[in-house]
């Protein structure tokens, strides 16, 4: 009779997610930390379309850095890495997982039948505050959710939205400070109304200058 063959253990998802500036990097990084010094074999991916600061390594905002893997999707990780290498992996981290539109199958697969432990980073929300990517989709597969709030730049108190400071539109706009900032949520709804403004007197300003000539 054949003896039925031992499936991996099984893995878990944790998700960390919160605006920009409310330490989800840090989280992420100090938790990749302990288990490596636990004598886990950890990874750490984050997307190639941030490149603030260069493809190899992982930064916090306050400067913590940790080496990592820049990919343009979750499903070359394996091949990258390479097969053997990533049947040694324990824990694999994911930052900046708004940006992974293949987040949700890498989850099901790394945990589910490859018995890993994943730990993703990244934004619930966008400068309007709606889901960002991937990330929500798998809330439903986690073990944990932990949200985390900055500080308000504005008044000081907790900020759980990210305003965005620019007229741009489109939903993805890599940046930092000089782009974005943490608010409260009567700061985020008064910013609104601030940038909904400007908006409204330059496309006026921009109509008048074409009737100028
Ligand atoms: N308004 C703010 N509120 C909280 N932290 C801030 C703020 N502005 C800058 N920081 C710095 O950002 C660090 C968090 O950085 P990071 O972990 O990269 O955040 P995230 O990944 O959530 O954007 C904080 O420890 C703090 O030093
Ligand atoms: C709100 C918002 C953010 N982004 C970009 C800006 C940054 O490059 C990252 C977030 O980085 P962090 O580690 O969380 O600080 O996302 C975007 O593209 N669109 C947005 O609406």
């Amino acid at each position: 009779m054949e003896t039925p063959q031992s499936s991996p253990p099984c893995g878990e998802v944790h998700v960390i997610v919160g605006p920009m500036f409310a330490g989800k990097t840090t989280t992420l990084l100090h938790r990749i930390q302990a288990e490596s010094n636990n004598g886990r074999t950890v990874a750490v991916i984050k997307s190639n379309k941030d490149t603030r600061y260069g493809l190899d390594s992982i930064v916090t905002h306050d400067g913590m850095k940790l080496p990592c893997w820049a990919l343009a999707n979750l499903s070359s990780f394996r091949q990258k890495i390479g097969p053997d290498a990533y049947d040694q992996l324990d824990v694999i981290g994911i930052d900046e997982a708004q940006f992974f539109e293949d987040l949700y199958d890498f989850c099901c697969e790394a945990a589910d039948h490859d018995g890993k432990t994943v730990v993703v980073a990244g934004l619930d929300g966008d400068y309007l505050r709606r889901s960002f990517g991937s990330v929500l989709n798998i809330i439903p597969l986690a073990n944990s959710v932990t949200k985390l709030t900055a500080r308000c730049e504005l008044c000081g108190k907790r900020a759980f939205f990210t305003l965005r400071k620019t007229d741009e539109t489109e939903t993805e706009l890599i940046g930092g400070a000089e782009v974005y900032m943490p608010v409260c949520r009567q700061h985020y709804v008064d910013g609104q109304v601030v940038i909904g403004a400007a908006r409204s007197v330059l496309e006026s300003k921009k109509l008048q200058c074409g009737t100028c000539s």
